[in-house]
């Protein structure tokens, strides 16, 4: 391969449509190395990738399905006694439709959500991961009903957290380091979970109110699912044309969020997105934001620096860089209408 700096150069980024990669085969050194190779062309030059062959059962696909439909469908004021604002600690608990603005040029994100964190199923004394959270710290909240809610979140999210840590190692060969590079800097990874409801938008829909506004995440990558059969989700290229990243049944979607960018000077690229809900019917979708512990420092790699490529980013730790990001979009004044 030639240099992460080299392949760089090349890159257009015109992408007119998002790779498919599948991760099904890990188990030989030769079979990561190529999974590693197509990993870091997507990264490079698109920011995003479906991926097949992930392992996570349909069955806790469907069941975490059914409980956020259910839970979605509650009334307002009971979903609102877990608003994050006023109950949750590190932005854990239930968000409503506007109440964040990813996009200072919007106002407002039409979609609701709920978030979590790590938490084992089985809750264990002396979690050392919930004592590590440093500026994200604060436990989870969980609301009452549906019953099962919980139980089908956490199936979920350990085994979405499970393909993060395989990818992260992906991302490591990807950037030509040994595969355990980020073992150590993922000990109590970071891991905030969504759910997100997406309530049809129709009629003239205004291009203030989107479900999310276009905008690239947080931490290092994003494990997407999203409901087949209903197209929302779009990806910006190089020509400023918006992509559909339309749903693949049976896949899930990567992308590169603003952490790992800054690890790679931006040879990895974080690519801006924003969904809409135009179908007429109800869009459900689940993120899951994976980064390093949050106490680890993000710097551009030396293998991403040149002196035709200076540093772009002054070191901050992942739990600090979090914190900002999440403060300026449930905080962010809605511009004058
Ligand atoms: O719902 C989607 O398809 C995308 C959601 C998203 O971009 C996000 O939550 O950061
Ligand atoms: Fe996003």
């Amino acid at each position: 391969m030639s240099t992460l700096i080299a392949s760089a150069a090349t890159l257009d980024g015109a992408f007119d449509s998002i790779p498919v990669i599948d991760i099904a085969n890990t188990s030989t050194p030769e079979q990561r190395a190529a999974l590693a190779h197509e990993i870091r062309n997507a990264s490079i030059n698109v920011g995003f990738f479906y991926i097949t062959g992930h392992g996570i059962p349909q069955g806790t696909i469907n069941s975490l399905f059914s409980v956020m439909e259910a839970y979605f469908s509650l009334p307002l004021e009971t979903k609102m006694k877990l608003y994050h604002k006023e109950v949750g600690s590190s932005f854990k608990g239930y968000a409503p439709a506007l109440d964040s603005n990813i996009d200072p040029a919007n106002s407002g994100d039409c979609h609701e959500g709920f978030e979590a964190g790590w938490e084992e199923l089985i809750p264990k004394e002396n979690d050392k991961k919930r004592a590590n959270d440093g500026a994200m710290a604060g436990a989870n909240v969980w609301p009452s009903e549906p019953a099962g809610f919980r139980e089908a979140y956490l199936n979920y999210y350990h085994a979405a957290v499970g393909v993060g840590r395989l990818l992260f190692r992906l991302f490591a060969l990807a950037l030509d380091l040994p595969e355990t590079y980020f073992d150590d800097k993922t000990k109590n990874s970071a891991a905030i979970m969504r759910t997100v409801h997406y309530p049809p938008q129709s009629g003239l829909v205004s291009d203030g109110y989107v479900g999310i506004g276009a905008h690239s995440d947080f931490e290092c990558f994003t494990i997407l699912w999203q409901q087949p059969g209903i197209q929302a989700l779009q990806v910006l290229n190089s020509k400023k044309q918006w992509i559909d990243a339309t749903p693949i049944p049976g896949t899930l979607v990567v992308n590169i969020g603003d952490q790992l960018a800054r690890w790679t000077n931006d040879i990895f690229s974080s690519n801006v997105h924003r969904a809409t809900n135009r179908s007429g019917v109800d869009r459900y979708s689940v993120p899951l934001f994976f980064g390093t512990d949050y106490h680890v420092p993000i710097e551009p790699m030396p293998s991403c620096v040149s002196a035709n490529r200076p540093s772009r980013y002054e070191p901050i730790t992942a739990g600090d860089y979090l914190q900002m990001r999440l403060r300026e979009m449930y905080y962010r004044p809605a511009p004058p209408s």
